[in-house]
Parts: C-alpha cells; sequence; structure tokens
C-alpha cells in the first residue's frame, strides 16, 4: 500500500518538498493543506500534492509522514492542536523550520504519547516564498538538517531519512541547541543586519532622495535577503532571541572595535581587517573556487539554477555557441551559498552576460541569478 505524506504549508518550502518526492519516484500519496486555498489549489495543479485536504487534522490524521512547512510559531501551534488528532500509531512527524530548540520541546508531548517526532530543517531557500516559488531541486545538495530527540530510535530516522533522500540534500543529524546556534550567525543573524541596513538607506533618503538610485551591486548583494517574507522572519526571531542576544552583543563589540579601528585611521590595521575576512571568505566551502579572481581580471558571472542532469551543461553550452556568446569559464558549485543556481558561468564582459542571460531566458525555464 502505498504510504501517505501530508505536507501542511504549501509555500516555497512545502512546495519543493512535494516536488522532490514525486520526482523520487517512491509510491507516495501526497496530501496537502494549506490555510490559503488558492496555494493548496496551484499546488494541486502543478502536481505537487495529489489531494487536497479540508484541514490539517484530516490531512494529518490519514498520513505515515507528516510534514509541517509553516512559519514556525504557525507549526508550534498547529503541533499542539494535533494534541486533539487521531494521528497514525506509527506517524512520524518532522518540520521544515528554520528554528529547532522550542520545536523541539514541543516535540516531547508527542514522544511521551509514543508518538515519533523529528525535527527537520532543510538549509536552502530563498527570499521568495509562496508556492509559485517552489522548485523541486531546491534542496539538491544543500545540508538537509534533522534533530531527533535524545532517545529517538534509529529506525525512525533512517526512515524519514529516506524518505527525505529524494530531495538530494545532505542529511545530517544535530542536536537542536547546537543547531540554533549555528544558524544565528549564518541565516538569522545576517537577516537582522541586511533588514536594518535597508532602515539606515530608508532614513538617510529622506534627505538625500537620490541616495537609493545610487543602491548598486554591493548594498543589494548585502540585503538581498531583506525582501524575504516578515511573517517567516518575525517567528524565526522570536524563536531564536537568546542566541540572536548572543550575536548582537558579539557584533556591538565587534562594531565598538571598528569604531576604534576608524578612530586610529591607520592604514596597515584597516588593510588588516579587510584582508582577514577576504582570506576567511574566501575559504569559505560555499564560496565559488576561481569565481574570485585578481583584481586585473574581471569576469561577469551568471549563475544558472539548474537541475543535477547531464544533459543540462550541453543544452546550455548549445545555445550560447548557437548566439556566438564566449565564455571564460563553467563550473558546477557542489554546495550552494545564497542562491540554489548550481551552475556558474563567468563571461568576459557584462554584455556578453547580458547577452547570454535573454537567449537562455527565451529557450529556457531556468532561472538566473547576478549576484
Ligand atoms: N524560505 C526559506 O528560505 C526557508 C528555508 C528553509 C526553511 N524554511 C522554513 O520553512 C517554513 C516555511 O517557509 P516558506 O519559505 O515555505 O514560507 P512560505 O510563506 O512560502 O509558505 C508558508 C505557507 O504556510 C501557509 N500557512 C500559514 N499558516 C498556516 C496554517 N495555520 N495552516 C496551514 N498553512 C498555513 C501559508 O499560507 C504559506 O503557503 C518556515 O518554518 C521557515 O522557517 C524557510
Ligand atoms: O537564500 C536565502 O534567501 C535564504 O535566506 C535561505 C536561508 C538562509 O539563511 O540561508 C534562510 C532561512 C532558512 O532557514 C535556510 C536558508
Amino acid at each position: 500500500m502505498k504510504n501517505t505524506v501530508a505536507i501542511i504549508g504549501l509555500g516555497l518550502i512545502g512546495g519543493s518538498l512535494g516536488l522532490a518526492l514525486k520526482r523520487g519516484n517512491l509510491d507516495l500519496h501526497i496530501t496537502g493543506f494549506d490555510r490559503s486555498y488558492s496555494s493548496a489549489d496551484e499546488a494541486y495543479r502543478r502536481g505537487i500534492i495529489d489531494s487536497i485536504a479540508p484541514s490539517a487534522k484530516i490531512a494529518c490524521e490519514n498520513a505515515d509522514f507528516v510534514l509541517f512547512a509553516t512559519p514556525v510559531n504557525t507549526t508550534i501551534a498547529l503541533m499542539k492542536e494535533a494534541r486533539e488528532w487521531s494521528l497514525k500509531e506509527d506517524v512520524i512527524i518532522s518540520d521544515t523550520g528554520s528554528t529547532k530548540s522550542p520545536i523541539m520541546e514541543a516535540a516531547k508531548w508527542f514522544t511521551e504519547q509514543g508518538i515519533t517526532f523529528i525535527g527537520g530543517h532543510p538549509m536552502a531557500g530563498s527570499h521568495k516564498s509562496g508556492v509559485a516559488a517552489a522548485k523541486a531541486h531546491l534542496f539538491e545538495n544543500a545540508y538537509y538538517i534533522l534533530t531527533p530527540l535524545e532517545n529517538e530510535e534509529r529506525l525512525k530516522v533512517d526512515r524519514l531519512a529516506n524518505l527525505l533522500t529524494a530531495t538530494k540534500g545532505k542529511i545530517v543529524v544535530l542536536d537542536a541547541s547546537e543547531h540554533d546556534r549555528m544558524t544565528a550567525i549564518v541565516s538569522h543573524f545576517p537577516h537582522l543586519v541586511a533588514s536594518s541596513l535597508v532602515g539606515r538607506l530608508a532614513e538617510q533618503e529622506i534627505d538625500q532622495p537620490f541616495v537609493k538610485k545610487l543602491a548598486a551591486g554591493g548594498f543589494r548583494d548585502l540585503t538581498r535577503i531583506a525582501s524575504a517574507d516578515p511573517t517567516m522572519w518575525r517567528d524565526i526571531t522570536i524563536q531564536n532571541q537568546t542566541e540572536l542576544l548572543q550575536q548582537l552583543d558579539g557584533w556591538l563589540n565587534e562594531m565598538n572595535r571598528i569604531k576604534s579601528m576608524l578612530l586610529a585611521n591607520n592604514p596597515e590595521e584597516i588593510f588588516d581587517f579587510f584582508a582577514d575576512a577576504k582570506q576567511y571568505r574566501d575559504r569559505l566551502p560555499s564560496t565559488y573556487e576561481g569565481a574570485v579572481q585578481g583584481a586585473l581580471y574581471m569576469t561577469f558571472d551568471l549563475h544558472i539554477d539548474i537541475p543535477d542532469h547531464p544533459g543540462v551543461i550541453s543544452e546550455i553550452t548549445k545555445i550560447l555557441a548557437e548566439e556566438e556568446i564566449s565564455l571564460t569559464n563553467i563550473r558546477i558549485v557542489e554546495t550552494r551559498t545564497d542562491v540554489y543556481g548550481i551552475l556558474v558561468i563567468s563571461f568576459q564582459t557584462a554584455d556578453d552576460r547580458k547577452a547570454a542571460r535573454n537567449a537562455l531566458s527565451t529557450k529556457t525555464d531556468y532561472s538566473m541569478h547576478i549576484l
């Protein structure tokens, strides 16, 4: 008999999970519920789910796997409602939330009843939200973190991991509090900084209306994530308050250090500050090898969001050849940075890159990004 998977919340992440599970060709029936009927309907029409459930309760009561993909405070509220539901005895419940400790705290009730809840968090996403942005390959090569409670049976974790192999993510098991401490520095705190930088620009614009027109590559790269969904980030910020306060203290110390550096205006000290950051940043595992060139050799990179199959590269290079656009480098990125693109093509000029982007957007459906 087919296993039934219930996905609650059919936005970017729930939709992408549904697509990945479908692509995995597992013998599954996927049912979905979203409080927005139009999202559920779109998910059904795109083949992300096989049926629309009339409520979260009905979706979950028939399910072998439940995946909550709602904003994290909503997930906790739904987990509380689920205490009244008649779930299957051997159901495995998981979530996709960006925070884990409060969710695993709420999960203890399920464990006490003999019901399995294993926290989950795919470390890939976007500033875009909603089912329209869902992609089957969103999680490919990304870390997919699982946070089982201490006494969780290994077999249950394996069953969930087995289901999630369809995402082609790299499954790792972490302790929930360790997870929250790490995501605070690599994801949650940067989000606060990005949004506050945007706030600073908005403030300055009052006196200098022209300033926002000057916000070019640097500002845009650094603040892309500030365009993400405020409900999702409100909930993450509330749930990871303690770690964020720790990060903020560290940041304030760092800003004071920078202030002293600016006051001293010592060229060597300022050079070392930038050089140390560059050295570390260039060595991050997600930094594209070869993307950082010497100052005399500038390249124009196009990041293309592609599924993981070999024909794609020849399809793309064929289009570029037909258009007589030369490329200087092409590489596949094993791990991602802040987009889900995995193919990076470099061009000698901005015009070549523009022409390539135009040609590829006419002839393919792949999303493209210039970082
Ligand atoms: N966006 C990312 O980059 C990203 C990455 C990894 C994990 N996450 C986590 O995944 C979860 C979902 O994020 P997303 O980006 O898919 O958000 P999203 O806004 O794209 O989707 C959330 C969906 O949940 C639905 N929803 C809200 N309340 C509901 C309720 N009570 N019942 C049923 N449906 C409800 C919304 O209508 C929406 O369709 C969040 O917990 C987030 O922290 C997000
Ligand atoms: O790429 C982005 O826009 C994201 O914000 C994705 C991102 C991240 O911070 O890396 C955001 C939240 C998730 O929990 C995981 C991934």
